[in-house]
């Protein structure tokens, strides 16, 4: 009698095919909702860590525009611009989770920023997408006007006197204008270009100032009505009182989370930036967990989304 032969390995082989053709199928309604519409991605210092984990956010980067959405990159750096500091032996000190910034402090952000983590994420993209022609533009604030900012105050009640006295951030700037002309530029062009944006402006006047990135993110995606700006960052999503991920809120539940206290240190910027960009004309705005491979195709293209999505 002749022996079946085992066909054990090449089943689950081929068993895996078709869960991937599958999941491609299952993605064919959200596809079309995000055909040509541009998806601003604030890609955080934190949720770089290895150099695998930003190897495959470059890939899906790719991904994304080869599925036909205009992704627009605004990176941080925050982690490493504070180890260039370490290495160079100036100190760094934090108010309302800006970094204070003199001359010194400047020049090392602006090298980290524009320089090295710029140019490696552009770089990471050009690479995956490669075999499609898909790159990865690396560009800041500085270039074709693309980021115009005022020196940012912040104010302190003094505990003993109450008397309100101004903080000096340095050369810390808020956005006042966004000429996005660039940036429409090379999302619409025929090349399959990524804009990869550093948080550096300028000051009408010409100076040069560090911004938050989330805050450069929320700005840009403003002044491109961007379809969903996502905020990926290192824990899963916004966390209510009892440390449970939200799915889902609106812009007067997130100021509702930052009045009772439930989002604090870094959460509440991220929270306010969501607030003014949906307010700006972005559809929605998602945090999600960014060291997760793979969380922006599971956001964009699966029914649950991943991570919390705010909306008006
Ligand atoms: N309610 C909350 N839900 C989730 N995270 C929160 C909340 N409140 C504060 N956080 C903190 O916010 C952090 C994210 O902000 P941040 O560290 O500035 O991120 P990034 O460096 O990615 O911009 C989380 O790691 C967490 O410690
Ligand atoms: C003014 C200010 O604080 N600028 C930030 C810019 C980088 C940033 O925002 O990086 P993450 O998104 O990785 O935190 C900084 O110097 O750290």
């Amino acid at each position: 009698m002749s022996k079946t032969p085992d066909l054990s390995g090449l089943e689950a082989q081929e068993g895996k095919g078709w869960v991937t053709a599958r999941t491609l199928a299952e993605a064919l309604p959200y596809i079309q909702i995000y055909d040509r519409e541009t998806v601003v991605i604030k890609y955080g210092g934190h949720a770089m860590g290895e150099e695998a984990v930003a190897r495959q956010f470059a890939a899906d980067v790719v991904l994304l525009k080869l599925m036909g959405v205009n992704p627009v990159v605004v990176h941080g750096g925050g982690p490493q611009i504070s180890a260039m500091l370490d290495r160079a032996g100036v100190r760094s000190t934090f108010v309302d989770g800006l970094r204070v910034t003199d001359e010194a402090t400047m020049e090392i952000a602006e090298m980290v920023l524009s320089g090295a983590v710029n140019k490696e994420i552009a770089n990471w993209i050009s690479l995956a997408g490669r075999e499609a022609d898909v790159r990865g533009v690396g560009l800041s604030g500085k270039d074709a006007g693309l980021l115009t900012v005022e020196k940012t105050t912040r104010t302190r009640r003094d505990p003993d006197s109450l008397i309100e006295h101004e903080v000096d951030l340095g050369f810390v700037g808020e956005p006042t204008r966004v000429d996005p002309k660039l940036i429409r530029g090379l999302i619409e062009s025929e090349s399959d270009w990524v804009p990869v944006i550093a948080p550096i402006g300028v000051s009408e006047d010409g100076r040069t100032f560090n911004v938050n990135a989330d805050t450069v993110a929320g700005a840009v995606a403003g002044s491109l009505k961007a379809k969903r700006m996502l905020l990926l960052t290192d824990v899963a999503g916004v966390l209510d009182e009892k440390g449970e991920l939200i799915r889902q809120m609106s812009v007067a539940e997130a100021r509702g989370l930052i009045a009772s206290g439930v989002a604090t240190g870094g959460m509440i910027p991220k929270l306010e930036t969501a607030i003014k960009a949906v307010e700006a004309g972005v559809e929605a705005v998602v945090i999600l967990d960014g060291r997760r491979s793979h969380a922006m195709l599971v956001e964009l293209f699966t029914e649950h989304g991943a991570g919390t999505l705010i909306q008006a």
